[in-house]
């Protein structure tokens, strides 16, 4: 193994340690530019350490969370994609849980807001990689007890090794109920434990620019058939129209709830139920409205040989990203089904605040007097 290669691979490795170290409870000491930090995840499933943190609070503890998140706990710093809070007084690790968005949010007293380190976002970066919320407590350096070390820098650029990374592994036969010329491959990259999948009907890698669909997982909506999304309607009705037309590739990428996790898109559920819109949801828990990347879709589609699509989507984003990567779009192909009372307003939001191409739901016009949207 050359050089490059093998420190590529020692990056890879560290950064899946790191993800599984912070979610099991444990420490990480992450060096960056700025120097190195300890640091422990809030919602880890085992929270002792930091709670051991939060009982002795040590000098130099800071709570870091996303500028989305300090913004909703109004302790915004501008500009800061990251926000590392101190405590000038005593603190309580409920106090810590509802500033992570656990708990309900406690008075902002005692507390002061800093732009937080290269080494503090890298740990940020390794909580969502690991399905957590955007919370981390960190502490100065120390000879203390740590279960691993990682670079900061390595954990920044994992998402596009991630992407470049991507590769087929395995193609089976699937015959589906929707057609028995079906066919699975499923792909995986070394720092992640996402299997990312292809469903090919027919044979699209012949066809001159065959039907594509990018389908972000949605547990509760694909294999639930929830009424809260459309995610389900869109699956099948998306499968159905390749069968139909013979040829046709549905990614079926591992991006649940628009790439903030399972729990995380419960919790956001919970906020809807007490009025928030799916936007304000996702940023009041310290995500943005949409963490997914679509570059990982991009290298399936030229893994597969496939270059020039016709996309089934109505969403200008997945456009965008796709283009940016190589893809060629023929044509964009609208998806969308009869609004119900469970998901009218959660697509209206898409809609209105997200630029989704929904001009119209059950026939009447999604933005005031019908304008285009
Ligand atoms: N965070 C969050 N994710 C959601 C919510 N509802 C659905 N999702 C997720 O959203 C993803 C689907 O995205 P959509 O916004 O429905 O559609 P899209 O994929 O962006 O666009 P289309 O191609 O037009 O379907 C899936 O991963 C779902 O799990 C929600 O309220 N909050
Ligand atoms: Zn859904």
């Amino acid at each position: 193994m050359n050089e490059t290669l093998g420190s590529a691979t020692r990056d890879v490795a560290q950064v899946a340690a790191a993800e599984r170290v912070l979610r099991s409870g444990g420490v990480c000491r992450v060096v960056g530019r700025e120097g190195a930090v300890l640091v422990a995840a809030v919602d880890a499933t085992d929270g002792t350490r930091w709670r051991d943190w939060t009982a002795a609070q040590p000098a130099g503890l800071r709570l870091v969370l996303t500028g989305p998140r300090a913004l909703a706990v109004g302790l915004a710093v501008p500009g800061a994609a990251c926000a590392a809070i101190t405590f000038t007084g005593p603190v309580t690790p409920a106090c810590i849980e509802a500033l992570a968005g656990r708990g309900p949010l406690p008075s902002g007293t005692g507390l002061a807001c800093y732009h937080a380190s290269e080494a503090e976002r890298a740990a940020i970066e390794l909580a969502k990689r690991a399905g957590l919320l955007p919370a981390i407590l960190s502490l100065p350096d120390s000879a203390g007890d740590v279960e691993h070390t990682v670079g900061a820098d390595a954990v920044l650029s994992q998402a596009c090794r991630d992407a470049r990374a991507l590769e087929p592994v395995v193609e089976a036969m699937l015959p589906i109920a929707a057609t028995e010329k079906a066919r699975l491959v499923a792909f995986r990259a070394p720092g992640s434990s996402l299997e990312h999948v292809a469903l090919l009907i027919g044979r699209p890698e012949d066809v001159e620019a065959p039907l594509c669909r990018l389908h972000s997982e949605c547990l509760t909506g694909d294999l639930f058939g929830s009424l809260r999304c459309d995610c389900g309607e869109q699956l099948d009705g998306a499968i159905a129209r390749m069968a139909q037309e013979g040829h046709g590739v549905l990614l079926y990428l591992r991006q649940e709830g628009r790439g903030i996790g399972l729990v995380n898109k419960l919790r956001a559920y919970r906020l809807q139920e007490q009025g928030l819109d799916t936007v304000d949801a996702n940023t009041h828990l310290g995500f943005h409205p949409d963490e997914r990347d679509f570059a990982i879709a991009a290298a399936m589609l030229e893994r597969l040989g496939i270059a020039r699509i016709r996309l089934l989507t109505n969403n200008p984003e997945k456009l965008d990203a796709l283009a940016g990567h190589g893809v060629e779009i023929v044509e964009r192909l609208p998806l969308s089904f009869a609004a119900n009372r469970h998901n009218r307003a959660y697509l209206e939001t898409k809609a209105r605040r997200s630029g989704h191409l929904l001009r119209f739901l059950d026939g009447r016009p999604v933005l005031a007097g019908g304008a285009e949207v």
